[in-house]
């Protein structure tokens, strides 16, 4: 049996390739240090990639932004104002990525969208009928003679045709229709390419199977691969498929000849289903991805040879693989010093899951030596990880659904609030945080490195949280936040202060170009040990006499950005971080906080990919566990919700369901496209759309946002309508903030002398 991966972390250990595109982007070095830092990452992967004795091994998976957006340059589909800006092959990229501004350019960067159900952004390309399409290996020539050079067995791994048609964006009155064959045409090019490069194997990555497919869908990828596969000539030729199962389109998958396939066996909940029913051709190799390509946990050898062994019974050629590209972990633990012996030994990054490939190869084909293996691994897995927390399980267990439901029903909590909180029309409010000045970010490097007292670190932050209230109260804004200058990351604040979690130190995740994530790890039973938040925001509270929001992250989302346990279900996983949280909520309530905001802005993030999951593996437990956050509260307590990031037209009943009183979320960015969606839902929660975009250092007029909310009080109830930014301030400078907020509380008083 042979093993392979579909890719590989690009960022480097030690975040390499982050360091030398900021230092370009800000010319701080020349195009030619940025190309070698990337050659000496790739390289140094290869290595690895031959001491684990990996068989064949991606060519064409490392990106300088991202690989959609590499997909749709080599075969020119670059709107034509880039093509227009002059500039070379490379700066066209980072132009279409991040945008650029010159003396003589000023173009906007394209959209980034959510990769699928993870964390990762790419950028979506933009048709728009003008683009010469035209197959031009930019990147590719060089990663393939480098791959020469080495020697090396390799794939050239790319998006393939379907899924970069599935994501374009079309513009200008074009479709699918327009670019399809021109497209399919240019990728025979590169197959010929490929071929007069030397090299042997092609593998197409499209994820897009794992969508709901429509009958037009599946013949688009039929016609495509067939065409692709009738001129493949000597060259092997691969499809990869991840994040799910291909239930819609197996059979005919599996039957146009490819040579390889890769299956999802981890997220493809019906993968081996569909094999046993279906069977799996002779003259096909099946990629099994039955290590976890999105989570940091060792795998369990025996489960993974258990499903070889069937799969082998039933006469298929399996090599081994991961479930998707390796892209979404950690590059390695080697680089974590302070973590036990204990928690090293259950964690795998990247580099880690090359070593279990090639263990579990040389388990099944039996290598000398190779017992020690299993047997390190089943000590490993002969004992409990984690001790059962018999009290939480019984809390859990004892849930009623009277838990989570909120009483009385929303509209009569209102009218009661309404009246406890005095609260003028068109309430003004912020979304918690405020910059977080180079002053701030200095304050808690001082304290982190021992060099200033936890006393003066938190005397620091108090003096800061002061002045912050007293800013919001100058301008006049009705219902203020404490600042979160205690925070630094709405998730690993909460983590950090809940049992059950451990942090990395280097577990960096690429979100997008050059930016990471480092996202804490649900190591056990996630508990709350003391009150997390409510020293902090009694203490604001008290300072004004104002009300104060309450401030949390919600339990949906402290998970989805979390890397999740395995070995309990996520739904239990939610449970108890709903548990936790629930138990702040009335700490807040008992300490006289009479307004409560749970965020959750990353809910959307994991809806799952097929619309016939949504409600059977996801929102049915995802809702209830926030309603289970606040459904103890009195009725006069106002629960307030944020979300960002994310359209929510298909899924606003569920929003509603959530029971908040308030919910503000981001919609300028879209045109405000979602209030007829609210309208057509007869959504009940009170809301604050976003009135204008934090994204940017623009201050917005008073005009601006009066227009704005004109528009939305011409689809909504002016009752329910709050006035706010669209997101945290964090991201912005103290100026522009502030002579923002003084326009946005403007146009709420003109707006209220036209509607009182
Ligand atoms: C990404 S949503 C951010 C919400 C948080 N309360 C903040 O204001 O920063
Ligand atoms: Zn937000």
């Amino acid at each position: 049996m042979l093993n392979t991966i579909i890719g590989y972390p690009r960022i480097g250990g030690k975040r390499e390739l982050k360091f030398a595109l900021e230092k370009y982007f800000k010319h701080e070095i020349p195009a030619e240090e940025l190309k070698s830092v990337a050659a000496q990452i790739r390289k140094q992967h290869y290595g690895y990639f031959a001491e684990q004795n990996i068989d064949l091994v991606p060519c064409g998976d490392f990106s300088f932004y991202d690989n959609l957006l590499d997909t749709a340059l080599q075969f020119g589909i670059i709107p034509e104002r880039y093509v227009k800006s002059g500039l070379n092959d490379l700066d066209t990229y980072f132009a279409m990525a991040r945008g650029v501004q010159t003396d003589s350019v000023d173009l906007k960067a394209l959209p980034m969208k959510k990769w699928f159900n993870t964390n990762y952004h790419y950028i979506e390309p933009e048709f728009d009928g003008k683009n010469v399409v035209k197959f031009n290996p930019v990147f590719l020539s060089g990663l393939i003679d480098e791959a020469n050079e080495l020697k090396l067995n390799y794939k050239v791994a790319q998006t393939g045709p379907f899924t970069l048609l599935k994501l374009v964006k079309y513009v200008a009155g074009t479709s699918v229709n327009d670019l399809r064959d021109a497209l399919v045409s240019e990728y025979v090019e590169f197959l010929d390419f490929c071929r007069s490069k030397n090299a042997s194997f092609v593998s197409f990555a499209e994820p897009s199977l794992v969508k709901d497919l429509t009958a037009e869908d599946k013949q688009l990828f039929v016609e495509i691969y067939r065409k692709l596969l009738s001129v493949k000539g000597n060259l092997k030729i691969g499809l990869d498929t991840y994040f799910g199962d291909i239930r819609d389109i197996y059979n005919e998958v599996t039957s146009l000849g490819f040579d390889a396939i890769s299956l999802d066996f981890r997220e493809g909940r019906k993968t081996f289903d569909l094999i046993r029913a279906n069977g799996f051709p002779k003259d096909t190799v099946l990629v099994a991805g039955l290590i976890n390509g999105k989570n940091i946990w060792r795998s369990n050898y025996d489960t993974v040879i258990k499903a070889l062994d069937e799969l082998k019974s039933l006469g298929i050629n399996c090599a081994l693989g991961c479930s998707c590209s390796l892209l979404h972990v950690p590059e390695s633990t080697e680089f974590e010093t302070k973590l036990s012996a204990k928690i090293l030994s259950y964690l795998s990054f990247a580099r880690q899951k090359l070593a279990e490939l090639n263990e579990i190869k040389a388990i099944v084909n039996g290598d000398s030596g190779a017992d020690k293996f299993l047997a390190d691994n089943r000590a490993l897995f002969s004992v409990k990880r984690v001790e059962d927390d018999a009290a939480l399980d019984a809390k859990i267990a004892s849930l009623t659904e009277a838990d989570f439901t909120r009483l009385p029903e929303r509209t009569e909590r209102l009218r009661i609030q309404h009246d406890v909180l005095g609260l003028p029309l068109f309430p003004t409010t912020t979304i918690g945080s405020f910059p977080q000045t180079a002053q701030i970010r200095a304050l808690r490097r001082d304290f982190k490195n021992g060099a200033i007292t936890r006393q003066a670190y938190e005397d620091g932050i108090a003096a800061l949280t002061v002045d912050c209230l007293r800013l919001q109260e100058e301008l006049g804004l009705d219902v203020l936040v404490h600042g979160e200058f205690e925070r630094n990351d709405m998730v690993e604040y909460f983590g950090e202060k809940l049992d059950g979690y451990i942090f990395t130190q280097n577990g960096w995740v690429q979100s997008y170009g050059s930016r990471c994530v480092k996202p804490p790890v649900i190591w056990g039973n996630v508990t709350r040990k003391e009150a997390m938040t409510v020293k902090m925001s009694a203490f604001a509270n008290s300072k004004s006499d104002k009300d104060v929001k309450g401030m949390l992250t919600g339990p949906v989302t402290i998970f989805n950005w979390s890397f999740p346990r395995e070995d309990l279900p996520v739904k239990t996983s939610i449970q108890q971080l709903a548990l936790a949280l629930r138990d702040e909520v009335l700490d807040l309530e008992k300490a006289g906080i009479r307004i409560i905001q749970i965020d959750e802005a990353a809910l959307k993030e994991k809806l799952p990919l097929r619309r016939s999951d949504w409600e059977s593996e996801y929102l049915d437990f995802a809702i209830p566990a926030f309603r289970l956050v606040h459904s103890g509260v009195k009725p006069e307590t106002q629960i307030h919700t944020h979300m960002c990031y994310s359209e929510f037209n298909e899924i606003i009943p569920w929003i509603d369901a959530m029971d908040a009183d308030v919910i503000t979320f981001e919609a300028s960015r879209s045109d405000f496209a979602v209030l007829d969606a609210l309208k057509a839902n007869n959504f009940k929660t009170e809301v604050g759309p976003g009135v204008y975009d934090i994204h940017s250092p623009r201050v917005p007029s008073v005009d601006e946002i009066v227009n704005a909310l004109k528009l939305i009080v011409s689809r909504e109830d002016y009752h329910k309508v709050w006035v706010n930014p669209d997101c945290g301030l964090k991201t912005r400078g103290n100026e522009e903030t502030k002579k923002s907020l003084q326009n946005l509380v403007e146009a709420a008083k003109i707006l209220r002398s036209q509607y009182n």
